[in-house]
């Protein structure tokens, strides 16, 4: 597990728990000494209590529709466009700003919108075409040990709309099935990463460290 000498305040981040792997991000983040607490984020009181927001995987129209006919939509995209957010597989899918395929829902699909980029949703078959990779992760601690993604029902970003402001964080490094080499797997835009695996189903705490990281940077700044 890595650990980090203290620069930045400690910072508490909430993990979106509508619905989906949160609580396995809950436990990770609460192994970094930058995190003064991970709690669970259900509606707008609480994601006004936290400093940056993990949307978690799961099942992407599940947890729009909860969050819509909860009320809760409006506060979440507010807090998507303007503080650190990290989505992970469903939780990068609901941050894009197109899904082109997969699914069912398709075009229509409830989508917060921070990344620009397109989606396709499913991209490797069912949950039996799960799969790991080693991963190459710009700016991840001890990059030169891969980072084992977890892909579960895993989307792939198919297209960069905003090539200025979208920076590729980590692509496949072979490939996958009908998915080839250099397919895109997770993004930066300014405050908001994006990873189409799920780090909270290793024991790997590097990818939790550089958001973490990244989100404490973005503060400061802020606070200037
Ligand atoms: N493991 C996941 O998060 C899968 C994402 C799911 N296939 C969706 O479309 O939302």
């Amino acid at each position: 597990m890595a650990q980090e000498q203290q620069e930045h305040k400690q910072i508490r981040v909430g993990v979106l728990a509508l619905q989906g792997a949160f609580s396995e991000h809950i436990i990770l983040l609460n192994t970094l000494p930058q995190v003064s607490e991970a709690v669970a984020v259900r509606n707008a009181k609480e994601i006004a209590e936290v400093d940056a927001l993990v949307i978690p995987g799961g099942e992407s129209t599940t947890m729009a529709l909860i969050a819509e006919r909860s009320g809760f939509w409006p506060a979440l995209q507010e807090f998507v466009h303007t503080r650190p957010t990290w989505g992970t597989c469903a939780g990068l899918i609901l941050l894009s700003e197109k899904v082109t395929s997969g699914g069912t829902l398709k075009g229509d699909q409830k989508l917060l919108q921070g990344l620009s980029i397109s989606i396709k949703r499913n991209a490797f078959g069912t949950q039996k075409e799960s799969f790991e990779a080693g991963l190459h992760v710009e700016g991840l601690e001890a990059a030169e040990r891969l980072f084992p993604g977890v892909f579960i029902r895993a989307p792939v970003i198919d297209e960069i709309l905003d090539t200025e402001k979208v920076q590729v964080v980590a692509q496949l490094e072979r490939d996958y099935g009908m998915t080839p080499k250099g397919t895109i797997v997770a993004v930066r835009q300014g405050h908001i990463l994006g990873s189409a695996f799920h780090p909270e189903l290793t024991r790997d705490n590097r990818m939790h460290l550089l958001f973490v990281k990244m989100a404490q940077e973005w503060i400061a700044k802020q606070d200037k």
